[in-house]
């Protein structure tokens, strides 16, 4: 088959709701097409989102049965989009919603069980996608940059803004990529004080001062100087980085500035290590912190003129991750690698995802 229908679902760290993207894969001569078709994101009502935010914290059984709920939840979503825009996909892929990551515990989990969600979509499902990779000594994160390089090779580097931030890029040794810091969970939680979901293009931001002190603090976790293979976890940022700035003793608008400064900075440096010509770069910024125009200036100044930081179409920015884990569900279907070891650290390269039938 060198056709796929899938929906992509994604979840991520940022809390805003799930993303489901119906897309359709080709492959021409040795290359892989995408085009995304229909595209909605469901924003997660109270109830899910004080849930998501405190399973850390439940029993084991409260913990399972979030998980069926979830997962069902998922699939009673994936059956009305699929009705709505009058559509027959082949396969559900989906990331879920990851609530523990620490893998160098070897966990890393994401929630929304395959089988309930099959169950309740009535379509096969490709999930849990990060288990194997882990299980084979890697990160089990940053599963994204496949799609960079089979989907989006044009750009030097891709750099996603979301809950956390990452980049990746093609080297002579393999794909470069990690998760470079916290990004817009820290901008979230800030603005939630005031009843605010996000600072709408980085407004409160531009009109704070940066302390110093504080982004000294920020900057200092030995995250940052290690090298990749490595990737973040919420557990990891709640305590090495919000933590700080919550109990920070400024106004919102300058811990909000403070963190703006903070997510550019490392992304910058980070970019600089690993692209080190002195040609002129592109890096495709993405994820729902590239409609932060503020974020964005700031990184575009840290970078300097030899980068170029470009914000492609509004559906590509919102739903690059749903698209990129639909192909995953693709790569897996066709037992193909869609583990990256050279990401990851895993002993190999790795087909990741578990299947479940719930097609009658
Ligand atoms: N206009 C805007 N101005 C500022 N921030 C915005 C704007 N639009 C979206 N955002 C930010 O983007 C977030 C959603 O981003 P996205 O959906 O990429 O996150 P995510 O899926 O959780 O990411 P990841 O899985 O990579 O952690 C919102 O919660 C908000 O912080
Ligand atoms: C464990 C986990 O869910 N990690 C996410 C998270 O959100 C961004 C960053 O941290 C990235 O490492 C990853 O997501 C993307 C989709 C990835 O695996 O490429």
């Amino acid at each position: 088959m060198n056709t796929y229908h899938v929906i992509g679902l994604m979840s991520g760290t940022s809390l805003d709701g799930v993303d489901l993207a119906y897309c359709i894969f080709t492959k021409k001569n040795q290359n892989w097409i995408y085009k995304i078709y229909y595209t909605t994101t469901l924003p997660y009502t109270f109830f899910w989102k004080q849930r998501l935010n405190t399973l850390m914290d439940v029993s084991a059984e409260k913990f399972i049965l979030a998980d069926h709920q979830y997962g069902t939840y998922l699939g009673e979503a994936v059956r009305e989009f699929v009705s709505k825009n009058g559509i027959s996909p082949d396969f559900i892929a989906s990331h879920g919603h990851t609530i523990f990551h620490q893998p160098s515990q070897h966990i890393s989990y994401q929630l929304g069980h395959g089988a309930y969600l099959a169950a309740a979509a009535g379509l096969p499902v490709v999930c849990d996608f990060r288990t194997l990779d882990i299980a084979l000594g890697g990160q089990g994160a940053p599963l994204v940059p496949i799609g960079d390089r089979l989907l989006f090779n044009q750009y030097d580097c891709c750099l996603n803004l979301g809950g956390i931030a990452n980049i990746s890029v093609a080297s002579p040794n393999g794909r470069i990529a990690f998760d470079t810091g916290a990004c817009n969970i820290l901008l979230n939680t800030l603005v939630s004080e005031v009843d605010l979901s996000y600072d709408e293009d980085g407004r409160l931001a531009r009109q704070g001062q940066v302390q110093t002190d504080l982004l000294e603090q920020l900057n200092q976790a030995d995250y940052f100087s290690a090298p990749p293979p490595k990737s973040l976890g919420k557990e990891w940022i709640d305590a090495h980085t919000l933590h700080l700035l919550l109990a920070a003793n400024c106004s919102l608008a300058d811990k909000l500035q403070t963190a703006c400064h903070h997510i550019a900075y490392h992304i910058a440096r980070s970019i600089k290590e690993v692209l080190t010509n002195t040609k002129p770069y592109q890096v495709l910024a993405t994820g729902g912190g590239a409609f932060n125009t503020y974020l964005v200036e700031l990184i575009q100044r840290a970078l300097g003129n030899q980068f170029a930081v470009i914000v492609p179409e509004p559906e590509l920015v919102s739903f690059k991750e749903a698209l990129v884990f639909a192909f995953l569900g693709v790569l897996r279907w066709q037992q193909q690698p869609n583990c990256l070891s050279s990401v990851t650290g895993a002993s190999h390269d790795n087909v990741g995802g578990a299947i479940y039938w719930g097609k009658k």
